[in-house]
């Protein structure tokens, strides 16, 4: 039997994350429990996002754990089946990742085995200036996970390495027997990357997590995705599936997506099914529309909202202009309705975006990223002036930050304001070594034993009186981040409030992929090497569409971003000129 399919089609912001949201509430009024219904989608971000939604819309009042848990990625669905079934046991020991610090050895013990070079630094991404530059042993990685996705039989393997661009250095054939050896090495270590484990839910037929299943972003669905999900509509205890999708946000095709897939799936049609039944937009204005169109080089499969918006090319010269700039979204998103609208800052490749985030901290500008760790600079520094004696102990400068400025508001030495714990704390950490250390956080915990207030007359007790100023020379910190810390005030001084990191995400267009800002600042730099690849049909469309789910994501301004030495991507320039 085939469960009951409906696909729901749209552009951005049509309502298609929205639109599966009210069809749970649908089968929740229907008699659907909780447990009845899996949501997954691409990546943590958006089903982090979708269970939050979820939760404010639907699952009032439920424990906000369930609904994270009823929410996940294809693959942690796929994973948790595998469990479930037995047939991993342990996922901290065996699921390996390429990116994951304390699995590197693994890699490394392949690939010293067999000779390849390998640098354990390079991810998934898709941010090598040219694949067949990449080290052999990472290229092998990186088409061993292409092949199970995209479920490629050994005799069309030389013709997916040439789809992939790794065929450029033909000195490293034969490809097929590292391959096969890797395969061998997981196999026989029982390890599993995440390709891995959908096939192994695809082969063992296991059963779909719930009764009703809802499936967002279906167009980046790989092949072997796309084929546990058809095995589940297919499985009799499944009852109904809604997907929604849009082919022109399919990015993923360097991981073997597809989003002729979503296409393909014989099921009841309902939003754009066709040039005259294009849905509107919710989220993206006149203006960002036609620049976004202009982009893709075709009509979206969406119509505008009514909202004008904006849209600007700017070209800030250095990271103050740069910090400026920014500064400028969000005070404009500032008088958006709304509590909090941040602004997002995306590139298209995750250097360029860590270098936005470097100068733009350094300019005293907080920033986090969209995926977590990626920035880590605010939340989590360690201790120690020089690198030759850091600490394991870190503490946040933001929290720090904040600390400060209440330490230099402070206006005696027995100040009687309340300071927050973690503030003391980590000026404490901060502050002071060894036994002086040891007693300041002792004389903090009797207070908070007691249940005693702490005072910044206490803090500037326990941190050798009431230095003003000079607390920035009695931080046992780097100098780099006593100087961002000091950047930071004297930018909040001159505007008259924080901006606290999580207000400025900076990331790939890839990691903002399902979300919205406010405003967002689209980088426009595109890697030299690569800018061939735009001669093949198949890519320039893949980069039009990458672009275009970027500018997508503004709900009101947009701003296309000229920053550093990276040429500016062929089909952005003039662009919101
Ligand atoms: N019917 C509606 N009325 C008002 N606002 C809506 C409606 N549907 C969606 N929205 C709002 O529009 C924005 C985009 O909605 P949603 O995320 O569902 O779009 P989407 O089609 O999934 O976007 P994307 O293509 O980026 O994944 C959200 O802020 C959402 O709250």
């Amino acid at each position: 039997m085939t469960a009951d399919l409906i696909r729901w089609r749209g552009g951005p912001g049509a309502g298609k994350s929205t639109t599966l949201i009210e069809f749970c509430r649908a089968e929740v009024s229907a008699g659907a429990a909780i447990g009845d219904i899996s949501v997954m989608t691409f990546s943590r971000a958006q089903a982090s996002d979708l269970a939050r939604r979820l939760h404010e819309l639907v699952f009032l009042d439920a424990d906000p754990k369930t609904i994270s848990r009823m929410c996940g990625t294809i693959h942690a669905c796929a994973l948790r089946q595998c469990m479930a079934a037995g047939l991993i046991e342990d996922p901290r020991e065996q699921v390996i990742t390429v990116t994951s610090r304390r699995k590197a050895p693994i890699y490394e013990e392949f690939m010293a085995g067999h000779g390849l070079a390998f640098d354990p630094t390079i991810g998934a991404e898709d941010d090598a200036p040219s694949r067949a530059d990449l080290p052999v042993g990472n290229q092998v990685i990186a088409l061993a996970a292409y092949l199970t996705a995209t479920m490629r039989q050994p005799d069309e393997w030389r013709v997916a390495a040439t789809a992939l661009g790794l065929a450029a250095q033909p000195q490293i054939w034969p490809f097929s027997y590292y391959i096969t050896a890797w395969r061998d090495y997981k196999a026989k270590n029982g390890l599993f990357e995440h390709e891995d484990y959908i096939r192994l839910a695809l082969v063992h037929r296991l059963p779909p997590p719930a009764s009703i299943l809802v499936v967002d972003e279906y167009q980046d669905v790989s092949p072997a995705q796309d084929a546990l999900i058809r095995s589940w509509i297919e499985h009799p205890e499944t009852k109904r599936v809604y997907v929604a999708g849009d082919p022109d946000q399919s990015i993923y095709g360097f991981r073997g997506c597809n989003p002729r897939l979503f296409l393909a799936i014989n099921a009841e049609d309902r939003g754009a099914t066709g040039p005259s039944s294009r849905p509107v937009s919710h989220r993206c204005p006149v203006s960002v529309m036609a620049a976004a169109e202009s982009i893709l080089n075709r009509p979206a499969n969406v119509s505008p909202c009514i909202r004008r918006g904006q849209v600007h090319h700017v070209q800030p010269p250095d990271a103050d202009a740069l910090a400026r700039q920014v500064e400028e979204a969000i005070r404009y998103a500032r008088t958006l309705p709304g509590e909090r609208q941040p602004v997002f800052v995306l590139s298209r490749y995750q250097k360029t975006g860590q270098a936005l985030a470097r100068a733009l901290s350094a300019a005293g500008v907080p920033c986090s990223s969209i995926k977590p760790g990626r920035v880590r600079f605010w939340s989590r520094v360690r201790i120690g002036r020089d690198r030759a004696h850091l600490e394991t102990t870190t503490v946040s400068p933001w929290t720090l930050k904040q600390a400060i400025t209440r330490y230099l508001a402070g206006s005696s030495a027995i100040d009687p304001a309340p300071v927050p714990t973690i503030e003391a704390e980590t000026m404490i950490l901060a502050t002071l070594t060894d036994a002086k250390r040891t007693d300041a956080l002792a004389a903090l915990r009797r207070l908070k034993s007691k249940r005693e207030p702490v005072r910044l007359g206490d803090v500037y007790a326990w941190t050798g009186g009431h230095l003003r100023d000079g607390i920035f020379d009695a931080l046992n910190l780097r100098p780099w981040i006593v100087r961002e810390i000091r950047a930071c005030l004297t930018l909040e001084q001159r505007r008259g409030y924080e901006i606290p990191p999580d207000m400025v995400k900076i990331d790939t267009i890839h990691a903002a992929k399902g979300l919205e800002a406010a405003v967002v600042l689209l980088h426009t730099g595109f890697q030299k090497k690569r800018l061939d690849d735009l001669t093949d049909p198949d890519r320039l469309a893949e980069e039009r569409r990458v672009f275009y789910v970027g500018a997508t994501r503004a709900s009101h301004a947009l701003l296309l971003l000229d920053y550093g030495e990276t040429p500016v991507c062929p089909f952005l320039r003039g662009v919101g000129a």
